[in-house]
C-alpha cells in the first residue's frame, strides 16, 4: 500500500511555480517593503523568496528607525537564494547603502535571472528618507542599465534626474524619455502623488511608445505600499511569463482593485494605513495562449451568440463560435438564452401579479417568498425576482405554489450545467484562435471555467463586485445607455462598455433604443472603449462606425451572423466591412 502510493506521487508530472526574489527592507508594520512584496505575490499566485536589505521600526505614523544590514550579509542571503532555488525575476526595493548596491551587481551578473524589476525606493509615504541621495550615483551607474523595468514615483524619478520639478503628465512624460536614457528597457513614471488628478496617471515608456495609464483615483488613507506592491505585481506577472505592458497593466489594475476594496479599513492611527493584498483574487497561475490583459481592438466584431437562433437553424453552439471566429469575429460573448424558463418566469410573474391584485383588494393573506439560493439566478429568473421584490417592497408577502418552484430550480440547475459545458467547449475553440471569450451575466460560469472576462447589463452583479471576484487581469465590460453609467462603469473598474440598443433589435424586446446620436453622447462621455450593440447589420455598420467617435472601437453583433445560414460567409463579409470603416 505504502509503496503504491510512493509509485504515484513520483508519476506526477513536476511543477514549476513562477518565482520572485525580492531584495527590500523589511516593514515591521507590515504594509510596505518585504512584507507587502511577499503579500503581493501571494495574491497573484507567484513563489517570493526574501533578501533582506535592511529591517525599519515602522508603523502608520511614519519610520522610527532603520538598520542596515551588512553587505557580505546581504551577499549570503542572495548566494543562498539564486544558486538554489530557480529565481525568475528578481524585483528590489530599499536599497540603503552603496555597498549592498555593488554585492546585488555582482551577484545578478554571476547568477543572470528573466528579468530585472527596480522600484528605486528613496523615501517613505511619510516623508522619511529610506535611502539617501548618496546611492543616487551608484543606482545609476551600477543597476539602472540591467533593469528591464524601472518604477520611480515622482519624487524618484525627480532625485534620479537631479531634482527637476515634477508636477503635470507631460511632465512626467519628458521625465520617463530622460530616465529611459539611463538604460532601463522601460520605464513607469508612477503619479500617485500627482496634484490635482482625479484620476491615478502612470506614464509607461518603452523607449519608442508613451502609454499613458489610467485608473480611477480610491479615496482612501491607506495607500502605504502600493508602489512596492504594484513593483512587485509586475514582476509575478513576468514570471508567469507575462509580456511587460500586460504586466505594467494587470499590476495596476491589481493595485486600483486592492485599495478600493480595502478603503474602508482601519489600521493604525497615523495618516497613511496599509491595505489588503489578500481580497478575494483569482490567482491565474495557469497560462493561456491568449495574452492576458484587455485590447480594445479585440471589441471590432464582436459576436454575440444566440442559443435560440442556434436551435432554429440546428447547430450547435460550438459550430456557430467555430464559424464566426474563422470568419473573422475577434471576440466572442457567450449568451445563453433559454425559453422554456422564461415561460416558466412569466408564468410566475402573472402568478405574483394576480396574488398581489388580489391582496391589494383583499390585504390580508400572511404568505412569504422563499429564500433566493446562494447560485446565481440565469437572466429569466433574475426578471421574476425582481418582479418579486418589488412586490415585496410593496408589503405583500406571496407564497408560490411550490410546484411551480421545484420546476424553476430544476430548469435552472440544468440550465447552468448547460451553460458550463457550452462555456467550456467555446474556451476551447476562443483560446485555440487566440480570440477572448467573455460570460454574459453568469461570474459564476467565468470562474467555473476560467473564461477571459463578463459582460454585465444594469441590473446585473455591478461591476466593481464582479472586478473582486474575477482578478485584475480579467475583462469587464458593461452594458451603458447614459454617459452617467459610462461614468460609473469607469469608477468600478470595467475594460470596455457596450452602448444601445442603437437601433430596434427583436432579440431583446423592451430595450430602450438610444439612436446614434445617444451613442455619440455616451462615447463622448466615457473613458473607456465603447462597443456599439442593438440591430445592427450590414446595412447600417458602416453609419454607426462613422459617427466620429474615436473610442468607439466596435459592432456588437447577434442576428446579422447567427440567424442567418451561412456564419461563416457572414461574418467574412462583415469583418471586411467594419476593417474598412476602422481605416476611413
Ligand atoms: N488613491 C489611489 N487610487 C488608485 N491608484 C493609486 C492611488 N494612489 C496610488 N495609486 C497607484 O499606485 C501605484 C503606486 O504609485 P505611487 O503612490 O505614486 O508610488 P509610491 O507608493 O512608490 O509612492 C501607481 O500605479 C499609482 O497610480
Ligand atoms: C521598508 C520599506 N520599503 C519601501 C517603502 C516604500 O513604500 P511605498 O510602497 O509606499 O513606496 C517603505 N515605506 N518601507
Ligand atoms: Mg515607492
Amino acid at each position: 500500500m505504502q509503496e503504491d502510493r510512493t509509485l504515484m506521487a513520483s508519476n506526477h508530472t513536476k511543477m514549476k511555480i513562477p518565482h520572485v526574489l525580492t531584495v527590500a527592507g523589511s516593514d515591521s508594520g507590515a504594509g510596505a517593503g518585504i512584507q507587502a512584496d511577499l503579500k503581493a505575490c501571494a495574491a497573484r499566485g507567484v513563489y517570493c523568496s526574501t533578501v533582506i536589505t535592511a529591517v525599519t521600526a515602522q508603523n502608520t505614523v511614519g519610520v522610527q528607525g532603520v538598520n542596515i544590514v551588512p553587505e557580505d550579509f546581504v551577499a549570503e542571503q542572495l548566494k543562498s537564494v539564486l544558486s538554489d532555488m530557480q529565481v525568475d525575476v528578481v524585483k528590489t526595493g530599499m536599497l540603503p547603502s552603496l555597498g549592498i548596491i555593488s554585492v546585488l551587481n555582482q551577484c545578478l551578473k554571476e547568477f543572470p535571472v528573466r528579468a530585472l524589476v527596480v522600484d528605486p525606493v528613496m523615501v517613505s509615504t511619510s516623508g522619511d528618507v529610506l535611502a539617501g541621495p548618496s546611492i543616487l550615483a551608484e543606482l545609476r551607474e551600477e543597476l539602472l542599465h540591467m533593469a528591464d523595468i524601472i518604477t520611480p514615483n515622482l519624487k524618484e524619478a525627480s532625485a534620479l534626474l537631479g531634482g527637476q520639478q515634477l508636477e503635470t503628465v507631460s511632465d512626467m512624460r519628458a521625465a520617463a524619455k530622460l530616465l529611459h536614457e539611463m538604460g532601463p528597457r522601460n520605464v513607469l513614471v508612477k503619479g500617485g502623488h500627482l496634484p490635482d488628478s482625479s484620476d491615478a496617471i502612470d506614464i509607461f515608456f518603452d523607449g519608442q511608445d508613451f502609454y499613458e495609464l489610467r485608473s480611477s483615483r480610491i479615496k482612501t488613507r491607506n495607500t502605504h505600499g502600493t508602489g512596492c506592491s504594484l513593483a512587485s505585481c509586475i514582476a509575478a506577472e513576468l514570471a508567469k511569463g507575462s509580456g511587460m505592458l500586460p504586466a505594467v497593466k494587470v499590476a495596476k489594475r491589481y493595485v486600483e482593485t486592492a485599495l478600493d476594496y480595502s478603503k474602508d479599513i482601519v489600521i493604525g492611527n497615523g495618516p497613511q494605513g496599509p491595505f489588503d493584498h489578500l481580497l478575494r483574487l483569482k490567482s491565474s497561475v495557469k497560462s493561456s495562449c491568449r495574452q492576458v490583459g484587455f485590447n480594445p481592438s479585440d471589441l471590432l466584431l464582436y459576436a454575440v451568440t444566440d442559443s435560440r437562433m442556434n436551435q432554429k437553424w440546428s447547430r450547435s453552439i460550438t459550430d456557430a463560435v467555430k464559424a464566426a471566429i474563422e470568419g473573422g469575429a475577434t471576440i466572442v460573448q457567450l449568451r445563453m438564452t433559454n425559453s422554456l424558463l422564461h415561460l416558466i418566469a412569466f408564468m410566475i410573474g402573472v402568478v405574483v401579479l394576480q396574488i398581489d391584485h388580489y391582496n391589494a383588494h383583499i390585504g390580508s393573506l400572511n404568505i412569504t417568498i422563499p429564500k433566493r439560493r446562494k447560485t446565481m439566478p440565469s437572466p429569466g429568473m433574475e426578471m421574476s425576482f425582481k418582479k418579486a421584490s418589488r412586490l415585496i417592497s410593496l408589503k405583500c408577502f406571496i407564497n408560490f405554489p411550490p410546484v411551480l418552484i421545484c420546476a424553476v430550480e430544476w430548469e435552472k440547475d440544468a440550465e447552468t450545467r448547460e451553460f458550463l459545458e457550452a462555456a467550456k467547449a467555446c474556451l476551447e475553440i476562443c483560446h485555440s484562435h487566440g480570440i477572448p471569450l467573455l460570460i454574459n451575466d453568469r461570474i459564476d460560469i467565468a470562474l467555473a471555467c476560467d473564461a477571459d472576462g463578463v459582460h454585465v447589463g444594469q441590473s446585473d452583479m455591478p461591476a466593481s463586485v464582479a472586478r473582486t471576484f474575477l482578478g485584475p487581469e480579467k475583462i469587464i465590460g458593461v452594458s451603458c445607455k447614459t454617459p452617467e453609467q459610462a461614468h460609473q462603469a469607469w469608477i468600478d473598474g470595467a475594460d470596455y462598455i457596450g452602448c444601445g440598443g442603437v437601433f430596434p433589435t427583436n432579440t431583446k424586446a423592451n430595450n430602450l433604443t438610444v439612436g446614434l446620436d445617444g451613442l455619440k453622447t455616451v462615447c463622448e462621455a466615457s473613458k473607456l472603449p465603447v462597443v456599439a450593440i442593438g440591430g445592427i447589420g450590414a446595412a447600417n455598420a458602416r453609419a454607426v462606425m462613422e459617427i466620429g467617435a474615436f473610442n468607439l472601437r466596435g459592432v456588437a453583433v447577434v442576428s446579422a451572423l447567427f440567424d442567418r445560414e451561412c456564419i461563416l460567409t457572414e461574418t467574412r463579409k462583415f469583418h471586411a466591412l467594419l476593417k474598412e470603416a476602422a481605416s476611413m
